[in-house]
């Protein structure tokens, strides 16, 4: 898996997009970052690019990995997940398929109910360790 820690700058904080799983979806109703599976013959950097067309109509620019995780959910498999910084889109961000989508500044990530793979990423974020 790879999702994107999209950022812009806030005012006077940088933010990141958060996006809500639909009710009906798995996982329902939990925080994510956008993005999604690795197909067949896709680099990491690939498979992202084209899952923010897909979910958010923008043309991104992948920039660094910052960070992996693997994870096994109890109801589930293990994910491996990949996390890549953007700082440059085209386009207009569109919601697609999110039931809500937020700018959040990066203390404040720990107020959305986050998928529990992503609860470590979230706590070096809010304490600043990462970006
Ligand atoms: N996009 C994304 N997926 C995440 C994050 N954290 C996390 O555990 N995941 C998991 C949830 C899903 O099992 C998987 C995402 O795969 P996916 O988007 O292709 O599949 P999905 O379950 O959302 O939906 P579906 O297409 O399988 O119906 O990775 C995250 O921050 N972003």
């Amino acid at each position: 898996m790879v999702a994107a820690l999209i950022l812009r700058e806030g005012g006077t904080a940088v933010e990141v997009l958060v996006c809500q799983r639909k009710p009906d979806q798995p996982m329902s109703l939990k925080w994510e970052f956008p993005g999604g599976k690795i197909e067949p013959g896709e680099t990491a950097e690939e498979a992202l690019a084209r899952e923010l067309q897909e979910e958010l109509g923008i043309e991104a620019v992948i920039g660094k990995r910052v960070s992996r995780v693997r994870h096994k959910y109890r109801n589930g498999g293990a994910i491996d997940l990949q996390f890549f910084v953007v700082k440059e889109f085209g386009g207009a961000l569109e919601n697609r398929i999110f039931n809500d989508m937020r700018w959040s500044t990066l203390e404040a990530l720990p107020q959305f109910d986050f998928l529990a793979a992503d609860l470590g990423l979230i706590r070096d974020l809010s304490e600043g360790r990462l970006l």
